[in-house]
């Protein structure tokens, strides 16, 4: 529309009508944001705004009179009832929203009405239930840096929840980034409008941004420039970052004096960060102020690390293949009944434990729930039947909360008396955290309960929402306002008999308020003291002085009533606020009985054992299954495998297998497989295992099949050489390293090369438990010159004419991959088969790759069958099938 006004920037704005005015300096506090200007029933967005939604949301953009030599403004607008869906959308596509809101009615208004910004919604600080994922944290994060040390602060204002930690590397805060996901961090850079927001979404959609757009991450100062792309960035003044004001501003938050008691009193960065994230906060909850649970500090070193591509190959929240739930560990192992319990399992997955007491005490809960069955069934179903008291304490807490919010917490409240009951007799300390509910939470629920009528409406503007017989004032107003509808009925039925009129009616509409409805056609017989006031096709509406002056009470009263209905329900919320810790405290406790009672129905289902945890280095796993491969697969159809590893005292065990075996024989499952179980023990859950004995790993390394990177431009080899040199400086004794087929993408020679060496590095110097899955037989040989390392197989049979892959772990090295049957499987022409027959009798023939390496320091010490295989005959061709 060439006759819009789009741009703010160039205008007289003296010109401006006043409340036009007043939106430019509204905007003008919040460039960074998309403001939403309220305006009667619509929010609407002027100028450049209105250009971005109507983009963005599919809107019309129409226009508004700017005042005499402005013109007409673009403008777009959306129902003011819709905010959430659509500040939603704008969120998702990284945008940051202002809400400017009336403060008062047209009518109550002496002028312009009185607008302020309640609210300012970012990724990170959404508070609104549709726009919250009910199984996953929403995390703001902050950051804070000096020379290599990294201060990360992170907080979920939905629940409450805000942790600190300090890093030592930027690799280590790019992977606790990484498993957070954040969706939103705060990042101290000052650049010319500090408010700025940026989200890498954001960016690409947009030209408001242009000032910022500029600002690719790559141009970000250093040593911002490092951090991941995938995230949204918003850049905040440093002031906010500075040590003191941090620290005053954590004192003023939590009402406390000193940072001991949060364990970050000598964490400087983490401190500072935390300063970032409260300061954020105050600038964008105006009206609405979440409470914050207090700062808990941890150290990654206090859990098992798994690093980004630790968790993307173990599948545990997605696959790899299609970045789906389904098929993850987690949606193998979530039974959870509420959303407390969901986020908490996915948090446990990704911070699995290395302390023994605590991991036993998870362990302890389980076994009392899967052998007792009907505790496990009972509480399940009372589970099932509570809310999210995590995220409904936040609500509460920032006044946000309505009346089916109350009903919500009273009936889980009331819910707790059975639960208690249920775990009465249990003995394992995460069941008898639940045994006693705190009376004042009961009393709360029932007050709640009793006040409170069952299904009060969404708004606490309209009444409706406490029962007879709470308050005594109340129920007068009731009583009087029950008199009026008996009145208006009475008033009625009298001006029928006064009139003959038996179509007479009385009526209601906003606009006139009470009137007398007549049909035109009796509207002659209507009496003299009748005042005519609207006039339809069918009726004519009239007003009578005794009805006007009763229809001013009623509307008084009405109004009266609503508001005492609407003070009472705010004070009960208050009263309900005072409880927010002890609520807090008994939501943790649920959403750790529910993961446990979900890990204990997975475990029973699934004939799962209890791993026994020791402080050494054993892995021992007996016939050991893959728990999500295994629920995809018929019953019984999954072939269970062991593993023995990392025995110290005698060398019976290795550090390092060399598994070799068939393309499609199940080599990667394995691995897989004990990664999995480590990781499960170390979150406390039962283990898809007849028996397993594990110690506590400090790290766990995986390394599968790599793809092109194409987002840094590097290739496939050079991904697989960066994340093999990732683990050999970074792995330990302590820790479990899974490698399958490394040095693939190079030629033979060379891959071959670095794959042995990097298996002897492993086994020699850093003597970490390891299985190194690979097609390079000739590392077999490895087994023969080193004590700490063995040969396994996985095993196929050969028929006549095809091969029956049994899936089935044994010690020895196997000397075929069977590469070329699996090529006919997946269907390459015969000729292409045939030739590649030839071409390999004729390698096999003719090469002597291996025996420069076989330098005849065969180990006498081990068992036969985990030695090499024996190279003096003359090597086997493939199978007979070829020929
Ligand atoms: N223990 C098992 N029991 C039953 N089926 C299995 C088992 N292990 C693997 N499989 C099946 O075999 C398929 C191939 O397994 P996997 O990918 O581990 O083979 P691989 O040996 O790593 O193959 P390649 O060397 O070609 O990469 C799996 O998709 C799975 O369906």
């Amino acid at each position: 529309m060439a006759d819009l006004v789009v741009s703010s920037t160039q205008i007289n704005r003296a010109a401006l009508t006043p409340m036009m005015q007043h939106y430019i300096e509204m905007k003008e506090q919040y460039p960074h944001a998309v403001m939403l200007y309220r305006l009667g029933d619509f929010f609407e967005a002027f100028f450049e705004d209105a250009e971005l939604i109507a983009r963005e949301l599919e809107l019309v953009l129409t226009g508004r009179d700017g005042g005499k030599a402005i013109g007409r403004i673009a403008m777009a607008g959306i129902p003011h009832h819709a905010l959430d869906r659509y500040a939603n959308q704008l969120v998702e596509k990284g945008y940051a929203i202002a809400v400017c809101d009336q403060m008062e009615s047209a009518a109550e208004a002496q002028g312009l009405v009185r607008r302020e910004v309640t609210r300012v919604i970012t990724p990170g600080t959404v508070i609104e239930e549709g726009m919250l994922a009910a199984k996953q944290n929403n995390f703001l994060a902050a950051i804070a840096n000096s020379g290599d040390n990294w201060g990360l602060a992170c907080t979920d204002i939905s629940t409450g929840e805000f942790i600190v930690t300090q890093l030592t590397s930027a690799e280590h805060l790019i992977q606790e980034l990484l498993r957070l996901q954040p969706a939103e961090i705060l990042i101290p850079i000052d650049i010319p409008n500090p408010q700025m927001f940026r989200g890498s979404k954001a960016e690409k959609s947009s030209t408001l941004w242009e000032g910022i757009a500029s600002q690719k991450k790559s141009s970000l100062p250093a040593p911002y420039d490092r951090l991941p792309d995938s995230f949204c960035y918003t850049p905040r003044s440093q002031s906010a970052f500075a040590l003191a004001e941090a620290k005053q501003r954590i004192f003023d938050t939590f009402r406390v004096k000193s940072l001991e008691g949060f364990g970050c009193a000598a964490l400087p960065l983490a401190i500072r960060a935390a300063g970032g994230i409260l300061e954020y906060l105050e600038s964008t909850q105006k009206s609405v102020k979440m409470p914050l649970q207090g700062i808990s500090t941890y150290a990654i070193a206090d859990y098992l690390i798994l690093d980004s591509q630790t968790r993307r190959n173990l599948e545990i929240t997605q696959t790899v293949r299609d970045g789906t739930f389904y098929s993850s560990l987690l949606w193998a192992l979530d039974k959870t009944s509420t959303g407390m319990g969901s986020r908490a399992l996915r948090r446990w997955l990704l911070q699995p434990l290395k302390d023994i007491t605590a991991i036993n005490e998870r362990l302890d809960t389980i076994s009392e729930l899967a052998k007792k069955h009907s505790l496990r069934k009972e509480l399940r179903r009372c589970l099932s039947q509570i809310y999210d008291i995590e995220r409904l304490c936040s609500r509460i807490g920032a006044g946000t909360a309505n009346g089916r919010d109350l009903i919500a917490v009273a009936m889980s409240l009331e819910r707790m008396r059975d639960v208690s009951d249920v775990v009465v007799e249990s003995r394992s300390s995460h069941l008898q955290a639940l045994q006693s509910v705190p009376s004042e939470l009961l009393q709360l629920g029932s007050q709640l309960q009793n006040t409170l009528i069952e299904e009060p409406p969404i708004y606490i503007t309209e009444g409706n929402l406490i029962r007879n017989g709470v308050n005594a004032q109340l129920d007068q107003m009731r009583q009087q306002s029950r008199d009026d509808v008996e009145w208006l009925a009475s008033f009625e039925k009298q001006e029928k008999e006064r009139t003959g009129i038996n179509t007479l009616k009385v009526g209601f509409n906003k606009a006139f308020g009470y009137y007398i409805s007549i049909s035109r056609g009796k509207s002659e017989q209507a009496p003299a003291d009748y005042i005519r006031k609207q006039t339809l096709t069918n009726e004519e509406r009239y007003i009578t002085p005794e009805l006007k002056e009763r229809e001013t009470r009623i509307l008084n009263a009405d109004q009266e009533l609503k508001q005492l209905e609407y003070d009472l329900f705010v004070e009960l919320r208050s009263l309900a606020a005072k409880q927010i810790e002890p609520m807090r405290i008994l939501a943790n406790a649920l959403a750790a009985a529910d993961v446990l009672c979900s890990l204990a129905e997975v475990a029973v289902t699934y004939n799962y054992s209890r791993p026994e945890i020791k402080g050494d280095r054993t892995l021992s796993i007996t016939n050991g299954r893959h728990p999500v491969v295994e629920q995809s697969l018929p019953a019984g159809f999954f072939v269970p495998n062991s593993v023995h590893l990392g025995y110290e005292d005698d060398r019976q065990n290795p550090d390092l297998i060399v598994l070799t075996g068939p393309n499609m024989s199940g080599k990667s499952i394995y691995l897989r497989q004990v990664g999995l179980i480590q990781l499960m023990a170390q979150v406390g859950s039962f283990v898809p295992a007849e028996a397993a004995t594990l110690g506590i790993c400090d790290r766990i390394f995986t390394r599968v099949g790599a793809v092109d990177d194409l987002a840094t431009g590097q290739s496939t080899f050079m991904v697989e050489m960066n994340e093999t040199a990732n683990i050999l400086n970074h792995a330990k004794v302590n820790s479990l390293v899974l490698l399958d087929e490394i040095g693939r993408g190079t030629s033979t020679f060379d891959g071959m090369a670095i794959a042995w060496s990097v298996a002897e590095y492993l086994a020699q110097q850093i003597k970490a438990r390891a299985i190194f899955a690979t097609h390079y037989h000739e590392l077999n040989e490895l087994a023969s010159l080193l004590p700490n390392v063995a040969n396994f197989q996985v095993t196929v049979k050969e028929m006549e004419d095809e091969i029956i892959f049994l899936h089935q772990v044994q010690s020895g090295g196997a000397d075929r991959s069977y590469g070329i049957e699996v090529g006919r499987l997946a269907g390459l022409p015969t000729t292409v088969i045939n030739r590649a027959k030839q071409v390999l009798e004729h390698i096999a023939r003719n090469s002597h790759i291996a025996t420069g390496l076989r330098s005849g320091n065969d180990s006498t010490t081990k068992p036969k069958d985990q030695r090499s295989p024996d190279k003096s005959k003359p090597p086997k061709t493939q199978m007979n099938i070829f020929e």
